[in-house]
């Protein structure tokens, strides 16, 4: 068993890689593996797991050219995984237009830190998923939302969430908070300016942000977006007295735009057997690779147009937003091809165990190696 790659099954045949450099030394992430493996004998992805069974039919987002014949596709992988082996993994492809995109409903959510955020779910015309704004403060809003609908009643429009001010019970109109005396007309034109706001392009990941785990730092990253972009309730609430108006404006709350691209666009079947792979010697990219997906095969041109909906767009907010990340390339593709939205600023998201010497945040034998492949191949500026 010992020509036999770290990731084979058993029960296949040895396989001799087709290049003497196929594969070596590409790891440099050597907290991941379970010690099967070795970050200098990475191996080549034998030709027996290129069965229909172990590789996908297509990436789901549709971005990997995969070739019909095995040896090729073989070749071809291998060669992506050479290319990583130098340099970083290939930036995000950006549409020559954007997708359209439509709000379906808003509602507000009253969150566990106190603050309080608005829930937009869309509706575009590129896929068929459920893709989200986490809204904070009052001063953002959907323009496809408060567009008025042919045949619509007051109450449609406040069930599916355009409405100014807060609902109560009684409310009649959409337009008048009788309440909290607030009024609008829901259009753009009357939306209040707003400083740059703290946008954040977050990709789904059920592993991280629900199932508790520490291979990644998703959670953390969801959690602390945020938390940078609420505020007290009582500063935050859009039914405060205008003596609060300055403070709320000057608190100009976020976005946190949560696409459904789990698994960095591959979904999460393959992002779990990723990381059997990954148990098994390979690195976070690799992984992909092996599997036959691009390392990253996400795009942000949804996003893009769901920011220009929320009037965060270049058109209404000239200064630019605040773009939380690590990931160079998601700055210049959330831009969108005609630079619809403008990046001003990088807030980079330290991670918190770094920041904190290791007092608090994720600990894992897992993270480290992670967070190390994320610099080292895919460009992310973690400092
Ligand atoms: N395929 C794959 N996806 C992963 C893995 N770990 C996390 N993810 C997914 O990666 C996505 C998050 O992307 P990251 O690479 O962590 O970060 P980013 O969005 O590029 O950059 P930041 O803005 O700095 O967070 C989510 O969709 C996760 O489900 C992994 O090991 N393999």
């Amino acid at each position: 068993m010992a020509d036999l790659p770290a990731h084979a099954s058993p029960v296949l045949p040895p396989h001799s890689p087709p290049s003497s450099t196929a594969g070596e030394g590409l790891r440099d992430d050597s907290s991941q593996g379970s010690g099967i493996a070795t970050g200098e004998q990475t191996p080549a992805l034998p030709e027996s797991l290129l069965s229909p069974a172990f590789t996908p039919p297509a990436t789901p987002s549709g971005t990997l050219n995969l070739d019909s014949n095995p040896t090729r596709a073989l070749h071809q992988n291998q060669a992506a995984i050479l290319e990583h082996k130098s340099g970083h993994t290939k930036p995000p492809k950006l549409l020559s237009q954007l997708p359209q995109v439509e709000c379906i409903v808003r509602a507000r959510i009253p969150t566990t830190n106190g603050a309080e955020m608005f829930l937009h779910l869309y509706h575009n015309d590129l896929d068929n998923k459920e893709h989200l704004a986490i809204v904070f403060g009052c001063n953002i809003r959907s323009r496809s939302l408060d567009r008025v609908r042919p045949g619509e009643t007051e109450m449609d429009r406040m069930i599916r969430g355009a409405y100014v001010g807060k609902l109560h019970p009684g409310r009649t109109s959409s337009w008048v908070d009788d309440k909290n005396k607030a009024a609008g007309s829901h259009t753009s034109q009357t939306q209040p300016r707003i400083e740059p706001p703290l946008v954040r392009i977050h990709s789904e990941c059920y592993t991280g942000e629900t199932a508790w785990s520490a291979r990644c730092d998703c959670g953390e990253q969801l959690d602390e977006a945020a938390r940078l972009m609420s505020f007290p309730v009582q500063d935050l609430s859009c039914d405060a007295p205008p003596e609060t108006q300055s403070l709320r404006s000057q608190s100009a709350g976020g976005v946190i735009v949560y696409l459904r691209q789990e698994g960095r666009g591959i979904g999460l079947g393959e992002k779990l057997k990723a990381y059997n792979l990954q148990d098994l010697g390979s690195d976070t990219v690799e992984a992909n690779l092996l599997l036959r997906h691009p390392a990253d095969a996400r795009s942000y041109g949804l996003a893009t147009a769901m920011l220009t909906d929320l009037g965060c767009g270049a058109d209404t907010i000239p200064e630019g937003i605040r773009l939380l990340t690590n990931n160079p390339d998601k700055v210049r593709a959330i831009e969108g091809p005609n630079r619809e939205v403008m990046v001003k600023e990088r807030v980079p998201m330290i991670p918190l165990a770094w920041r904190t010497g290791g007092q608090k945040g994720i600990k894992s034998s897992e993270i480290e190696g992670y967070l190390r492949t994320k610099i080292s191949k895919m460009g992310h500026m973690i400092q």
